[in-house]
């Protein structure tokens, strides 16, 4: 029961990586792959796109939680759980490495669930599981988190049975390691807490076998090379691949087994079943540059299955404003093909940023779609002139739109800072979440 971004996968509005919990305002990232820890390819599931974060999401990779305000006393066991937390948090490798060392010796069934190499991966478990419990007060944020956890696991074979292995060796590793401060108090809180988490991610799963599979095959049928390190790539599901302009999936090679990373969808759904993902080869990339440099039509992959929230609220008329950052084009694209399929004229404006003209690698079809539709207007932002987020202040005003993000973290925090600044509320800036962007590489 590896987890992933999609574990969480990111987004404003939804945020799961499957499914991490996220603020209203955000939603969790696809796209990015990314690696690169001293030099190696980052193992799997998180994408990184800044120096100081491993892919794998060492230290990473935690949801957006909301910051509730004012904040509600914590439960008794939330107070003992957050005390284990706090003790562990120093000493996170240790207890990760034991965690793992005891999962895999006293269940050594399970090590086949996991990709072979673990570096990257094997932090992603353990923390989605110690964020849900530091969270397990907040219920309504935590079930859509853990409901969307327990659907993504089933891609990896996770089974009902599998879940009290985990727990039993998670408070293994957490005895261990908070032994100044661990009581029968504490183990009971922690059991107690574990068995909700898992119970929620059971029974989502087990409602999701009733209505999709838990993985789809997907041939690829178009491979093109837009610049030497970003190729375009159409695939055909083996099965009706339903999901929302905005979302992302996650997809393995056949040369990385288990080896999951985040894609946004870069078209809204096709009358033709076919979906199509940016790729940009990162340096110790596996994923990205498999797909990049290898993958051609004929091959298979595997996606598992939709997430995020960062879609086009239907029920209003506001206008949107959309920033991509480089491959964060994909989704903003989706985006305008599902307004202009919906009818509505609704102003829709794209800056669309890249450090120079030469990657901007998808502007043709942007300048097309604004051709197409009055109600677009799209304008590339090369970094010579300004980066994305100063570009937007020098129009508008902004304040009845709705506002879209989808890029490098660096670009999503200084982005939504500049909206925010132009008057936007929080609640009406969508992104997938930042952690997960961060965690994504690959
Ligand atoms: N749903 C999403 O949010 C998606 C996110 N991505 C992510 O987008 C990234 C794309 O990478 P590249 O194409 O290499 O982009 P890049 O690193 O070349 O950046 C593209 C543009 O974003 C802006 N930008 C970048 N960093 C910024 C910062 N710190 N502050 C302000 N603006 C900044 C600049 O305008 C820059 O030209 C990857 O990290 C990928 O994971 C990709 C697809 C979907």
């Amino acid at each position: 029961m590896p987890t992933g971004p999609e574990d969480t996968e990111v987004g404003a509005a939804d945020s799961s990586t499957e499914a991490l919990p996220e603020p209203e305002d955000a939603v969790e990232v696809p796209g990015a792959e990314a690696e690169a820890t001293a030099g190696r390819p980052a193992p799997e599931e998180a994408v990184t796109a800044e120096a100081d974060a491993g892919p794998d999401g060492t230290a990473t990779a935690r949801p957006d939680f909301p910051q509730a305000s004012p904040e509600p006393a914590p439960s008794p066991d939330a107070v003992l759980v957050q005390r284990t937390m706090a003790e562990v948090a120093p000493i996170a490798d240790k207890v990760t490495s034991y965690f793992y060392a005891l999962l895999f010796t006293r269940h050594p069934d399970l090590r086949a669930l996991f990709p072979a190499a673990m570096d990257t991966q094997r932090d992603r478990l353990l923390t989605a599981l110690l964020t849900a419990a530091e969270h397990i007060d907040e219920t309504d944020v935590l079930v859509d988190y853990l409901r969307n956890l327990g659907r993504g696991h089933r891609k990896y074979g996770t089974q009902a049975e599998h879940y009290p292995a985990v727990g039993e060796c998670l408070i293994g590793a957490l005895s261990r390691y908070a032994g100044a401060v661990w009581d029968d108090d504490t183990e009971a809180a922690w059991v107690r807490t574990y068995t909700t988490i898992s119970q929620v991610m059971i029974d989502a799963a087990a409602e999701d076998e009733l209505r999709a599979p838990a993985w789809w095959y997907a041939e690829v049928v178009a491979h093109d090379l837009r610049t030497p390190d970003i190729a375009v790539i159409t695939v055909r599901p083996d099965q009706p691949y339903p999901f929302l302009a905005g979302q992302y999936t996650s997809l393995e090679t056949p040369w990385w087994p288990r080896i999951w990373r985040h894609y946004s969808f870069a078209s809204a759904p096709r009358s033709d079943g076919l979906l199509s993902f940016h790729v940009k080869a990162i340096p110790a990339g596996w994923v990205s540059n498999a797909l990049v440099h290898h993958a051609r039509p004929g091959d298979v992959l595997r996606l598992g299955p939709p997430s995020g929230s960062m879609t086009v609220d239907h029920s209003t008329d506001s206008g949107l404003l959309c920033l991509g950052g480089g491959t964060g084009i994909a989704p903003i694209k989706a985006l305008v093909e599902d307004v202009a399929e919906h009818g509505r004229r609704r102003p829709v404006e794209v800056f669309y940023g890249a450090r120079t003209n030469h990657d901007l690698y998808d502007i043709d079809t942007m300048l097309r779609l604004q051709r197409t539709h009055p109600w677009l207007a799209v304008r590339p932002v090369v970094d010579t002139r300004a980066q994305l987020p100063d570009a937007v202040r020098e129009y508008g005003p902004w304040n009845e739109y709705d506002a879209y993000l989808s890029g490098p973290p660096g670009m999503i925090r200084s982005g939504v800072d500049a909206l925010r600044e132009v008057g936007i509320p929080a609640g009406r800036i969508r992104h997938d979440s930042v952690e997960e962007l961060v965690s994504a590489g690959g």
